[in-house]
């Protein structure tokens, strides 16, 4: 398989093919006989992950209300079984089966094919154990007839039938063990995978709407191995396998009933008593006795396929009754329900909940949500009600017909019928065939209808699994291709940035958040980058900082938009290379209910938590006495909420080190410490500083806006000393500082003034002052007053 070429991403986003004005409904007809929006391949070629995504995306064209209002089907919806999307899940077979089998037995391929073949065993058991049962039935039928005891044959098969079981029992702990072992291991691998995707992928990518969908029905995929997802209504590949074991089962008892009937199998052929001799039956009747063991599984498949029919017959904003898998509006409902789920779990919005009362109106909400997706709702209207409305009254209908269609299997008539074969077929009517052919009877039927069920939660499985391959080839969009690739050049004395015509618009919004921002920052520079709220500083600094790409499209002005990096375009700059040479704090950043070292330390995992460097950076910070002051020094564990639990973060378990003293015999430690606003805001500088030594850039978003004026001045004359050489003191650093305190931006080389999106004024501090009517010299006048 070919990954996504890094250049298409860039610029082609992620589109449904309904997005295209240009892809009309024929086109997506036109999926059903053979080429796909936009793409077309074949069974077992090479597929990239344009077609996959393509032949994902037309399973879920728009739909609901009028027009304007139509959305796609919500990630985790049921499919419905119409040839088109039969068509396109064979696509999505025919395209990932070799990458699934090379997944599925990549790790351990002995134990996966002794996975497969001693499931495929386990199905044929059941006939060999009604059979060696069938044949005690009849040796103690013989017996009481005959009154000839003690009978060594009897005890014979006793023997027998216990070594059976032994064995057998023998086998099943073998089985289990490989197969959890194999689970283990292939579980693993997902969600290694799926972990080390999410991991690569960059904020731009992960806000892509169609890439977000894909990504969940992705999860679902990896979720359907965790061994829970048969309950869930998810279908594993591993589930397939255990179809060959039904299918063995099966086979193995339709040979059993055959050969019952016939009086083939041997020691079952005749009655010691009373052997009776049937006439031939009319030859005629064989077909349609034959066809009355299969009746109940076609009544059943015919039932199972009912509720697709009846979602498009009655309303499309009905919740599907089918478990695990979701309606359009059941996966809306849903997502309402775990939204109020994490509102009512989440410390950090423990206190808001508090203090506007949020308590009923969540839990009114999630409720609401909650019954539709249960199917609550209408537990109080009459059961008929239901049946008697026009819009659902159809659906109904076909809902009771579907029910007593799946439940003709425990119709007495059928049952009756069924033993008809037998009474008219078979050579003997001694117990144990009896009750061999009654056990395969109902073992085939049931295996069979469980194979419907099968059949039904592989369909859906197949388009998660096409979501799964499709996503795991998404190139992150910031990426560049490899062969426009260049490697960063370090400048003496700092970065050089410039910026041309730079603009950034949100995606989903129409308005630009920058607008043709132009500047140079020269190596060694400090600029100041000062504004009003919502002016554009954090999301520049984040363009800056290539967490963003800025607009491709022609920049109002109508000049190419271009941001070079030591005289490098970015764009051809490899993200995590370019990372590596600056460093930054966010306005917002993260608070980790982990241990100060953590916290600290995470600034340069390279540096591996030790104490020289997290103490070197709490001292760059001036959070030195900060830290000593705690009760553990840097392995006290930090609270977020003051609550005992939870984190902003949203990170689960703390990071581990070995021999951390934050944790004693394994266990986090209790002694657990609050800090203030300032006080996050200094170990958050520290962390910025972990990588001070080797970054280029330092960008500090808002770092003093928490501290008192002593921590000010300490935190700016150390980052003053930081960008200096120690022995020269020349600049080594290029500094960017976005601020609120004109005091501050007063002592940068450049100061940029930025207005809704532009930057107004650039200069030093004397120069923006000696401006007639600058914007800069008014807010400067004002704070200062
Ligand atoms: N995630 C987002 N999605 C859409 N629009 C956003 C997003 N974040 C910010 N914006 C828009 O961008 C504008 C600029 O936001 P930004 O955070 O860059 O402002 P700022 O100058 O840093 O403000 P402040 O001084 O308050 O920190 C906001 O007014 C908002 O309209």
């Amino acid at each position: 398989m070919r990954r996504f070429k890094s250049t298409l991403v860039q610029r082609n986003h992620f589109k449904h093919p309904e997005d295209d004005e240009s892809t009309t409904s024929s086109d997506a007809d036109s999926t059903d006989s053979g080429s796909d929006a936009g793409t077309t391949f074949r069974c077992g070629q090479d597929v990239d992950s344009r077609s996959l995504f393509d032949v994902w995306s037309a399973s879920r064209p728009k739909q609901g209300g009028p027009e304007q209002a139509k959305f796609f089907l919500p990630p985790g919806s049921r499919r419905r079984l119409t040839p088109k999307n039969i068509a396109l899940a064979s696509r999505i077979v025919c395209s990932t089966s070799y990458e699934l089998l090379r997944l599925l037995s990549g790790l351990n391929p002995i134990r996966t094919a002794i996975m497969i073949f001693l499931t495929i065993i386990r199905g044929l058991l059941p006939a060999f154990r009604g059979y060696s049962q069938a044949l005690i039935l009849d040796e103690v039928q013989k017996l009481i007839s005959s009154g000839d005891f003690p009978s060594t044959r009897l005890g014979h098969l006793l023997a027998r039938e216990g070594f059976r079981m032994f064995a057998e029992s023998i086998f099943d702990a073998f089985a289990n063990d490989n197969e959890s072992k194999v689970h283990a291991s292939v579980r693993f691998l997902m969600e290694h995978r799926q972990l080390e995707q999410r991991l690569r992928l960059d904020i731009p990518t992960l806000a892509d709407p169609a890439i977000r969908d894909l990504l969940h029905e992705s999860d679902l995929f990896v979720r359907s191995f965790n061994g829970l997802g048969f309950g869930f209504g998810l279908f594993s590949p591993f589930d397939l396998i255990r179809v060959l074991s039904s299918l063995a089962e099966v086979a193995s008892q339709l040979y059993v009933l055959y050969s019952t009937t016939q009086g083939s199998l041997p020691f079952l052929t005749s009655s010691p008593s009373s052997p009776t001799t049937k006439d031939e039956p009319n030859a005629r009747l064989q077909a349609p006795l034959l066809a009355i063991l299969i009746l109940p599984t076609l009544f059943s498949l015919i039932g199972s396929l009912l509720p697709s029919f009846s979602l498009s017959l009655s309303s499309p904003y009905a919740l599907s009754s089918e478990s695990g898998y979701y309606s359009p509006s059941h996966a809306h409902v849903s997502e309402r329900a775990e939204r109020m789920r994490s509102l009512a779990h989440g410390e950090p919005f423990r206190a808001e909940v508090a203090l506007f009362g949020l308590g009923p109106w969540i839990l009114d909400s999630w409720a609401s949500a909650r019954k539709r997706i249960l199917g609550l709702e209408e537990a109080d209207a009459s059961p008929l009600s239901g049946i008697l409305r026009s819009e659902t009254g159809v659906g109904s209908l076909i809902m009771a017909l579907r029910w007593l269609l799946t439940q003709s299997n425990a119709s007495e008539m059928i049952v009756l019928l069924q033993n008809l074969p037998f009474l008219l077929y078979a050579s003997s009517t001694s117990l144990g065939s009896l009750a061999l052919y009654r056990a395969s009877l109902q073992s085939v039927v049931f295996t069979m209808r469980s194979l419907v069920a099968s059949f039904e939660r592989a369909f859906q499985s197949v388009f998660f699994m096409g979501a799964f391959f499709a996503a795991m080839m998404v190139e992150p969009k910031l990426s560049p291709a490899p062969e426009e690739k260049m490697d960063y050049q370090s400048y003496e004395g700092g970065m050089k940035i410039e910026a041309r015509n730079i603009s950034y618009t949100y995606p989903g919004n129409s308005k630009r958040t920058l607008n043709d921002v132009s500047f140079v920052v020269e190596a060694g520079e400090m600029l100041a980058i000062v504004g009003y709220n919502g002016s554009g500083k954090s999301t520049l600094a984040n363009v800056l900082l290539r967490i963003f790409d800025y607009d491709t499209s022609s920049s109002p002005s109508d000049s190419e938009p271009e941001l070079l990096i030591n005289g490098l375009p970015i764009r051809q700059l490899d993200p995590s290379e370019y990372h590596s040479h600056v460093t930054a704090l966010f306005q917002v950043f993260s608070k980790l209910n982990a241990t100060v070292r953590e916290n600290v330390g995470i600034g340069n995992v390279g540096d591996g938590f030790s104490d020289k460097a997290v103490e070197e950076a709490a001292r760059r910070a001036g959070a030195v006495k900060l830290v000593r002051g705690l009760p553990r020094g840097l392995d006290t564990r930090l609270e977020c909420m003051g609550l005992g639990m939870g984190m902003t973060s949203g990170m689960g378990e703390p990071l581990e080190r070995p021999g951390d003293e934050g944790y004693e015999n394994g266990m986090a430690s209790d002694v657990r410490q609050g800090l203030s606003g300032g006080e996050w805001q200094r170990v958050a500088i520290s962390r910025a500083l972990m990588r001070a030594r080797t970054a280029d850039l330092l960008l500090l978003d808002e770092p003093t806006s928490h501290l008192d004026a002593h921590a000010q001045h300490n935190v700016l004359k150390s980052i003053d000393h930081i960008r200096r050489d120690p022995v020269t003191g020349k600049r080594t650093k290029t500094v960017i500082i976005i601020t609120h305190q004109l005091s501050i931006a007063r002592k940068a080389d450049k100061i940029a003034m930025l207005e809704n999106g532009s930057i107004t004024e650039f200069g030093t501090h004397d120069e923006l002052l000696a401006r007639p009517n600058s914007r800069y010299g008014a807010m400067y006048r004002a704070t200062a007053c």
